[in-house]
């Protein structure tokens, strides 16, 4: 009998979307349609191609094709939104949000229309506002719609602390709350090493430094590279998400997640810990906090809104 591969298209051949569609089919998560603008048919057909004949030296078993139309991604189980513009150094990604909103909404409007079933992961910055955009466009329910920001950021954290202590980056755990901007608000009383809360591991200055670096980490390789921002740890956040979803591992991930009346905020899409399994966002959890973690999560809010007010007039 034929097991039917699941389909997972990713929008935006650039940079994060061929490196997500690589990582996607090393791991055999689906068959992967990766799709870019007309005038950019040829090489996004290349990058599939040259991604496919991959496989047989690394010994994967996934289709890679590259496209310009949508129809070929039609009935995918899960899209992926990469499109738009990054940004260089000097610029913040709240300076992305004219033209990238009218870029997703333009790739949402085809998405609605040819895989109406799906679970949207949307990675295009500003990212909490234009998973915003994604929603209103899309009008699926609200567990099928999920920005990505707190694996990666929480990804960054958990290297910082792996490297102030010399421990192995598998026994560190913690997250960041928030928007996916400068004052993202990683817990660090929720963070630990093997079990051993990081205060009682790392003098309180250090910390300090690290919740900074993870904070500014996007704009940290954005200089670095010098015409263009990271790609390879959000092209391996959006594949752990799309895993937990396409295998029902129910992990329990930041995600961004529209927000009613959960902490105190209605209407509002923004990075909290979230249930990610087969029907997306299943759950968001609400933890308690303390004033000032309520205030850093308030402040990162208000910026979050001001964003998203832009596109909303
Ligand atoms: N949320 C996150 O954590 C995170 C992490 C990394 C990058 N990003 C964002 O992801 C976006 C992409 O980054 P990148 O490095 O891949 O950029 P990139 O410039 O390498 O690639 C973007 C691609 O989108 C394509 N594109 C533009 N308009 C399109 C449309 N209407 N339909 C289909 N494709 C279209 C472009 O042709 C280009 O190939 C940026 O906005 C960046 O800021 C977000
Ligand atoms: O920093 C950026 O502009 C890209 C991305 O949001 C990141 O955090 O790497």
């Amino acid at each position: 009998m034929a097991i039917q591969r699941n389909k997972i298209t990713v929008v935006g051949a650039g940079f994060t979307g061929a490196t997500t569609a690589l990582m996607l089919a090393q791991k055999e998560l689906g068959d992967v349609v990766l799709l870019d603008i007309p005038q950019l048919e040829n090489p996004t057909k290349g990058k599939a191609l040259d991604m496919l004949e991959a496989s047989p030296v690394q010994g994967f078993d996934a289709n890679i094709v590259g496209t310009s139309n949508y129809d070929e991604t039609s009935g995918s189980d899960i899209v992926i939104i990469t499109a738009g513009i990054a940004r260089k150094p000097g610029m913040s990604r709240d300076d992305l949000v004219n033209t990238n909103a009218g870029i997703v909404k333009s790739v949402c409007e085809n998405i609605k229309r040819t895989s109406p079933q799906s679970i949207v992961i949307i990675l295009s910055n500003p990212v909490d506002a234009m998973t915003y955009v994604a929603y209103q466009t899309l009008g699926f329910p609200k567990n099928r719609v999920i920005g990505q920001s707190g694996v990666l950021d929480t990804a960054r954290y958990c290297t910082f602390i792996a490297q102030e202590l010399n421990v192995s980056v598998e026994d560190v755990r913690g997250f960041v709350l928030g928007g996916h901007g400068d004052d993202m608000v990683p817990l660090v009383r929720y963070s630990n090493v093997g079990g051993i809360p990081i205060e009682k591991l790392i003098p309180a200055d250090r910390i300090e430094a690290i919740v900074k670096r993870t904070r500014t980490g996007g704009g940290e390789i954005v200089n670095l590279l010098g015409n263009g921002s990271a790609y390879y740890a959000p092209a391996a956040s959006i594949v752990q998400m799309t895993e937990a979803i396409l295998k029902d591992k129910k992990r329990v991930l930041p995600s961004i997640a529209l927000l009613q009346g959960e902490y105190g905020y209605d209407n509002l899409f923004m990075g909290v810990p979230t249930l990610l399994g087969g029907d997306g966002i299943e759950k968001v959890f609400e933890l308690e906090l303390l004033p000032e973690e309520k205030a850093a999560l308030d402040k990162s809010a208000e910026s979050v809104r001001n964003v998203i007010k832009v596109v909303t007039g």
